[in-house]
């Protein structure tokens, strides 16, 4: 298999916390690939290990082949929790997709002609050139994403990695977004994901790692979303219903309406 991200062995987490131990973990280059699991089970750990900008106790970790602190800038492209990210910072929508470009070490934080025609197709592409010039906290939620995805692409990086790029936005823009990553991943570019929307897994990508300190099961969502795994990742609180191929995946509490405070 030709791997785009190679974990062997990998122990990782804080000072006094042992998030995930002795990972084992290959991911072939052109998948495209969602994590999921419950809150504080180690995603964002997982990914920031991959991404090399977590440092591990112990083990190997690999992108293309290379140890990941000696791949060149440039090749991994990310997109944070937006959550994370401060929107007082007095920005314009193609400032954020500039800073894209200053991981390539450059002395001059401005795009030239044809970085700037990059920049441009790609917010055509993406759908938020008309508001390249909005100052980024005057946009739409499912902006901020695009302009952020945006950021992420435009080096044209071979692993692209997105921590929760479903949440805070609704259902379309949901949809929306995991179909540009898959004509994206279409294009060959390895795609790695968490989430917490199972639905959108479900729905949208071919593989998925069902993580909670570690793998429980990995493969294609139809093989991987069953009450045994799902009660392995998440304890018993999910029921899985399956309707004309479709899967709805909800919570098992009951719901009890009220006629509203009396
Ligand atoms: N900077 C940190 N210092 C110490 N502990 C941390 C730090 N960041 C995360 N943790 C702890 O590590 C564990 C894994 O956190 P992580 O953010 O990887 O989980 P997650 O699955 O991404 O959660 P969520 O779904 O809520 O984003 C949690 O117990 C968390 O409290």
């Amino acid at each position: 298999m030709n791997s785009a991200v190679c974990l062997s062995n990998v122990t990782a987490g804080y000072a006094h916390n042992v998030v995930f131990a002795r990972l084992s973990l290959e991911i072939a280059a052109g998948r495209f690939l969602g994590i999921v699991g419950p809150t504080g089970c180690g995603k964002t750990t997982l990914l920031k290990t991959i991404l090399g900008t977590h440092p591990v106790f112990s083990g190997s970790v690999l992108l293309n082949g290379s140890p990941v602190d000696s791949v060149p800038p440039g090749t991994i492209g990310y997109v944070p929790q937006l959550g994370s990210v401060d929107w007082s910072f007095p920005v314009t929508v193609e400032e954020v997709i500039t800073m894209g470009l200053y991981t390539n070490r450059r002395i001059w934080p401005w795009a030239g002609k044809e970085e700037r025609e990059r920049i441009h197709d790609l917010a055509h592409r993406l759908g938020i050139y008309d508001c390249l010039h909005h100052h980024i906290v005057h946009t739409s939620g499912g902006q901020r994403q695009r302009a952020f995805l945006a950021r992420a692409l435009i080096n044209n990086p071979k692993l692209l990695v997105l921590d929760e790029p479903t949440s805070g936005v609704d259902i379309k823009t949901q949809h929306e977004v995991l179909h540009l990553l898959g004509d994206i991943n279409n294009e060959g570019m390895t795609i790695l994901l968490t989430t917490h929307d199972l639905n959108a897994v479900a729905s949208h990508l071919p593989w998925v790692i069902c993580f909670n300190n570690g793998i429980v099961a990995q493969g294609q969502p139809r093989d991987i979303f069953t009450n045994e795994i799902l009660t392995k990742t998440y304890g018993g609180d999910l029921v899985i219903v399956r309707h004309e191929g479709h899967y709805l995946i909800a919570n098992n509490t009951p719901l009890h309406l009220t006629n509203g405070p009396s």
